[in-house]
Parts: structure tokens; sequence; C-alpha cells
């Protein structure tokens, strides 16, 4: 997508605008977090940090821009400003695919002033909803185990958000995506099957899969479900699986899209045997979520591929993660933000976080946030409960957050989409299986360094009134 500098709130500007005139040469430091996980889950995917460092590399005003704000108010010098404008700072953050949790930083921005703020607003949309969208595909392959995941959002998703969630459900664990222009963008597989209209569109259902097993036989797929699934779309379908048999060719697979798709999977598979189609795959599809997935494997349903459209791609039923970016550091002093509501004070200072891993490589189930070059964290601070602590000497501690980008470079090797789901595989298979179930969820714990939570407590108290 081709997205420009003014792809930004206008306040964003409004601010930008007074620092040039007041502190151009200002440095803040932003910390991007989130406050909860999606869905009530245990854990989140972070994604989408590739696209946000492909475009900072490469983000500028157009001309047009400037002459929209030219005619918005802008002053002159300002616009001469932007004309020249490149994100020039350094970025931190976790690695993409990598398993994250609410209440600390997963990316940090350290810049001048003007560049870390218009670019928050796109740096908030681009990692927040692809984080979402990666977290519910990881549920949603969680139920599936191992069977196969396709991904046919695109029609029902917000728009050409529907660009971003196909990448993000292969992060989280999908196997292909039907997005043909996601498909080629970002080098993932791309598959699909039939619709009920091609069939419609012939007198006869058995003429419909005839023609299209012969000018497509490879990985074909027939919709079985248009007039009657067990009557007339499974015996037609047998009958072409065998015609393709007498041509040295084999029927991928039958696809349900209606009714109930357990008994029809297990009538199918019967069918299917019977006829020795053994090899030929049973694909389910229509309003699929990683609940209806759990239920019908429970079921003991012989589906070997899932279809998942809609739930996937919207994130339903949570519309968006309200990722934030806060400002942590100004000049090198600490910064920080009060609330009435005690989880929503923000943390000051460039940190680090590390993760906890136990004897054998897991993670226990506690990152712990420092001030950046703290040495020796071996106590976190539960963040607002002074009776709470955990020893932390016994554990190897992860730094989480990497440089990834350097003065307005990228500094780390790109990463294809499907190097970033393996890496996100390797990390969720890490986390214990309490906080990956979907009803109450083992709470991971994040706490604050004994240091960070003296300097944070004294800066509440500076502030309050
Ligand atoms: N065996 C099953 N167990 C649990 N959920 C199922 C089962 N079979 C189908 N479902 C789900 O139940 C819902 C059925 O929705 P609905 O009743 O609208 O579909 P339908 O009437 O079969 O199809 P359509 O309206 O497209 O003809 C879907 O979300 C589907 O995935
Ligand atoms: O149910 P979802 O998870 O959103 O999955 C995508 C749905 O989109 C298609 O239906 P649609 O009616 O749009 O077209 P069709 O003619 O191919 O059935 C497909 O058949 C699925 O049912
Ligand atoms: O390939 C399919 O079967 C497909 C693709 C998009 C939406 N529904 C179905």
């Amino acid at each position: 997508m081709n997205i420009t500098a003014s792809y930004t709130d206008l306040y964003q500007l409004t601010m930008s605008q007074v620092y040039f005139r007041t502190k151009p040469d200002g440095r803040a430091v932003y910390d991007y977090y989130f406050r909860n996980n999606p869905f009530n889950g245990g854990y989140s995917i972070f994604a989408g940090l590739e696209d946000v460092l492909n475009i900072l590399e490469n983000l500028k005003f157009s001309s047009s821009d400037v002459t929209y704000l030219e005619q918005h108010g802008f002053e002159r010098s300002f616009l001469d400003y932007l004309k020249d404008f490149r994100f020039r700072g350094n970025i931190f953050s976790s690695m993409e695919g990598d398993v994250v949790f609410p209440n600390r930083p997963i990316l940090q921005v350290e810049a001048n002033i003007i560049e870390a703020q218009i670019i928050e607003t796109l740096l908030l949309n681009l990692l927040n909803f692809q984080t979402l969208i990666a977290t519910k595909a990881s549920r949603i392959r969680h139920s599936a185990k191992s069977e196969t995941l396709l991904d046919m959002g695109l029609r029902r998703a917000h728009a050409t958000g529907g660009y971003y969630a196909s990448r993000a459900a292969i992060i989280g664990g999908f196997d292909s995506t039907s997005n043909v222009k996601a498909a080629e963008d970002y080098d993932i597989p791309s598959s699909g099957t039939m619709a009920h209209s091609f069939i419609q569109s012939y007198e006869d259902e058995l003429q419909a899969f005839r023609d299209f097993a012969k000018i497509r036989p490879k990985n074909c797929v027939l919709l079985i479900d248009t007039y009657n699934t067990l009557r007339s779309g499974l015996p037609n379908a047998i009958t072409v699986a065998k015609e393709m048999e007498d041509n040295g060719e084999q029927l991928l697979g039958v696809r349900l899209d209606s009714g109930d798709l357990a008994y029809l999977a297990k009538k199918a598979r019967k069918m299917l045997d019977d006829a020795n189609l053994g090899y030929v795959k049973i694909v389910a599809s229509n309003q699929l979520d990683e609940f209806v997935i759990k239920s019908l494997k429970d079921q003991g349903a012989p589906i070997d591929i899932f279809g998942v459209g809609t739930n996937l791609v919207t994130g339903k039923p949570d519309a968006a993660i309200e990722g934030v970016y806060k400002l942590s550091e100004y000049n090198g002093e600490p910064r920080i933000k009060l609330s009435e509501n005690i989880i929503k004070v923000s943390l000051p200072y460039k940190k680090q976080v590390y993760r906890m891993l136990d004897k054998n490589g897991m993670f226990y189930g506690a990152d712990a946030v420092a001030v950046f070059n703290e040495e020796n964290v071996e106590r976190m601070e539960h963040s607002f409960d002074s009776n709470k602590s955990l020893e932390l000497t016994r554990f190897e501690h992860e730094p989480l957050l990497q440089q990834v980008m350097k003065n307005g470079k990228k500094v780390m090797p790109a990463r294809t989409v499907s190097e970033i789901a393996e890496y996100s595989k390797s990390r969720l298979e890490k986390l214990p299986e309490e906080y990956k179930r979907f009803q109450n969820p083992h709470i991971y714990k994040i706490g604050l360094s004994t240091e960070l939570k003296k300097e944070r407590d004294k800066l509440v108290l500076k502030h309050k009134f």
C-alpha cells in the first residue's frame, strides 16, 4: 500500500508545528504497549513490525500532502520542514511473532520529538490491527491442532485492512490465504476452492464439476452443498474423482459450507472411503472460529482443512486492541502520565524487558520491566501491591527489546512472513498450556525492577496534587 506521512491524525501535525517553533531538537522516547489481551485470552502475538519498519524507512510527505496542509493553515517554515521530513530515529522492539503481554513495552521509539510524534498514528494503526488478527489466528490454530487453515476473509474485512489481516493470519499460524494481492506482495501461499455461483451458472452440477476438474485439475476442491450435499454434491464429486483417476489425476477435496458440519463430514468421509477415495480431503467453512472448530474436533469431525473468513479478519468479537503510545522520556528526563485508574499510570524512562526462562528454557510466566541499562535485575515488584514481589536470580533473563532501527535505517535482517510464523510457533511452544486455554487463562506476571518502581513512585509523588 502506498502510505505517505500524512497517514496520521491532524493533532500530531498541530503539536509538531509547535515543537518546530519551540523545541525543534527535543529528543523523545515513546513506549508502545496495550492494556489487555484481546478475546479475554492469556497472551497476544505481536505482528506488523516489518511493515512498520519498511514504511518508516521511506516515509515522506508527498507534494500534494504539503499542498493540502498549506491550504489548512500550516505555516511556511513548517511546510518547508515537512518537505524534507524523514524518520531518522531508533527503534527497540520485541521480535515480530513473539508472544507478548499487556502493560509492558513491546516497542520503543527514540527520536526527535517531531518525528516520533508524526509516526504515532501510523505505528499504532499497523501494530494494533495486525497484533489483533495474529492473536485471533493463533487461537484458531490452537483449536485446529495440525489441520490445515485457509484464510478466506478478504470480502468481509474492513476494506483494505484485509490486506494486512491476511499477512497477520499467516504469522498467527494459518497455512494459506485466498487473498491474491497479499499472497503476491508478501510471498505467502495462496489457495482456494470454488463458489456456489459457479455451480449455479450450469444446468447441471456434475457438468460444473467436470469442467472445473478438467481445466483446473491441480488442487481441485469441489463445493458440494449447493443443492443436496449427500444426495447430489458428494455423489457427483465421487464420479468426477473417479474420472480424474482415469486421467492419472487426483481430486484434492470436497468443501462443506452449510448444515451440521460434523454430521456431514462423517457421512462424507464414509462415502469417500467406501469409494476408495481415502485421499480426498474434507474442507469445511461457514462462520468458523476457534470455538466452533474446537467443538467440531471434540465431535470427532474428520475435517482436514478449515476455511475461516469473517471471524478471523475482523477480529470478532473484539473490534480492536487498545494499544497506546506514551511518552516515557524527554531530553533524557523521565516522564509519566498519571491516572485515577492505577493500571493506566505510565512507566517512565527508556526501558528493557526481561523474560524469565526456567531450567528447560520454557517461559516461567513473568516478564520484568527495568530501566534500560540497569544491571542485575534481581527482584521484580508488583506494579502497585508492595506486598508482592518475585525473586529473579534463579531464572535465566532473556532481554526482549532489540534495536531494529538505527537513525532511520533497519538494522536487522529482513524476515519473510513464513520465517516470522515459524518463529512465532517456536515461541508459543515455550508458553505453558495454562496461558493458552480460552476460559480463565492463567495470568502472566508483569513486574517492575526495584529501581524502576522506586523511580516511578518518585515521579507519581512529584506530580500529585
Ligand atoms: N456440528 C457442529 N457443531 C457446532 N457448530 C456447528 C456444527 N455445524 C455447523 N456449525 C456452525 O453453526 C453455525 C450454523 O450457522 P447457520 O445455521 O447460519 O448455517 P446453515 O444454515 O447451516 O448455513 P446457510 O445459512 O449458509 O445455508 C455456523 O457457525 C457453523 O460453523
Ligand atoms: O463464513 P466465513 O468464515 O466468513 O467464510 C467465508 C465465506 O465466504 C464464502 O461465502 P459467500 O456466501 O460469500 O460466497 P460463496 O458464493 O462462495 O458461498 C464462503 O463460502 C464462506 O462461507
Ligand atoms: O476459495 C474459497 O473457497 C473461498 C474464498 C473466499 C471466500 N470464500 C471461499
